[in-house]
């Protein structure tokens, strides 16, 4: 089922007589259970279209359909109901400072008027769940930034809503609790159903939890797919230098000057993922005595549970015994490109 939907969205903001248009007819779908990746560099429009989600913003034009109903439509009642259906968490945690903890996962029970005692016990049931039993009572100036997220995840959940948006939720945090949160995310969407759309620069977090993502430059989504799929064949210059930062894909410079090509060597880039790359295909290749195979550069990562294996490799041999070669791995299972300079 779709959850977010999104139809020729368009957002200029105006600013006395400055227009700015932030989104320029953005076409998106996200389903029920995923965990939705939107990266691109600053000022690409990130914030605006997950804003757009919750109705913080409203588009110029085009439709924001959530969970079947379209955002324009709603009357300012079924908004807020809707609103309620969406958590959301934030880079700075915009927790109340002068508040408890406890206090603080509290608001949205205390604004949908619960009883006291159903309250109370939701907040423990989700200070417990984010690992904060012990901190109920102490101040957000007393935790670290690691534990102040887990706290306005907590608050975002109260509510029990279908949707988390999380703008940069990971961006001010080291990489050791940044992990710790990714986890904890991971969790929300598996133990809660709950459907993530997040928006980072990073692309370690995308690799780290997302299954979907989509890759935005000057207000447009330029490229979106499963993330295995945008990771081993991105196909636009932004994409490549962000897929760049986690996975290596190109033959370094230093093996391209010392390469040395002979008449009869060619150079590809074969791609192996999932079960195929724990095959001993490499050693079957160097079985082979017809072609001499040299390995110029490899990478192995893991995206989603999946491995994804990236080879740069030289044959050398007869025209025939390559093409052989190429049968092979293609029987395999492996995606091969020629690589010509
Ligand atoms: N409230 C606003 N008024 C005017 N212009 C805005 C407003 N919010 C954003 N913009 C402009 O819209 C464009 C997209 O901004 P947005 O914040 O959505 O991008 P972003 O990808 O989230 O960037 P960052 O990661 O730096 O926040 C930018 O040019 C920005 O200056």
């Amino acid at each position: 089922m779709t959850m977010i939907e999104m139809k020729r969205v368009y957002k200029t903001y105006k600013r006395k007589n400055v227009a700015t248009e932030a989104l320029k007819g953005i076409d998106l779908e996200i389903q029920e259970g995923d965990i939705f990746g939107v990266i691109g560099y600053s000022g690409a429009g990130k914030s605006t279209l997950v804003r757009l989600v919750n109705y913080l913003e409203r588009p110029t034009s085009g439709q924001v359909i959530v969970d079947g109903q379209v955002l324009n439509d709603l009357s300012d009642s079924q908004l807020r109901a809707m609103k309620k259906q969406i958590g959301m968490i934030f880079q700075h945690f915009n927790l109340l400072e002068s508040k408890t903890v406890f206090d603080n996962v509290a608001i949205p029970l205390v604004l949908s008027k619960k009883p006291k005692d159903e309250m109370k016990k939701r907040v423990m049931e989700l200070l417990d769940f984010v690992g904060l039993s012990d901190k109920a009572r102490s101040y957000p100036k007393e935790l670290s930034g690691g534990q102040k997220q887990r706290v306005g995840i907590a608050r975002a959940l109260a509510s029990n809503p279908k949707i988390l948006l999380c703008d940069e939720a990971t961006s001010a945090l080291d990489p050791q609790t940044t992990q710790s949160i990714l986890q904890l995310l991971k969790r929300v969407n598996k133990e809660y159903n709950i459907t993530i759309m997040l928006i980072t620069h990073e692309m370690s977090v995308i690799r780290e939890v997302c299954n979907r993502v989509a890759v935005m430059e000057a207000g447009e989504i330029i490229e979106q797919g499963s993330v295995l799929d945008v990771f081993g064949h991105p196909k636009y210059p932004t994409t490549k230098n962000f897929v760049k930062t986690v996975i290596h894909n190109s033959i370094p410079e230093s093996v391209k000057r010392t390469l040395k090509k002979t008449e009869n060597s060619r150079v590809f880039r074969v791609e192996v993922k999932g079960e195929v790359a724990s095959e001993p295909i490499v050693h079957q290749l160097m079985k082979n005595h017809e072609v001499e195979m040299n390995i110029l550069f490899a990478n192995m990562t893991e995206i989603q549970e999946t491995t994804l294996v990236i080879m740069y490799m030289q044959f050398d041999g007869e025209a025939s015994a390559i093409e052989r070669t190429l049968q092979f791995l293609n029987e395999k299972g492996a995606g091969i490109e020629e690589v010509v300079e």
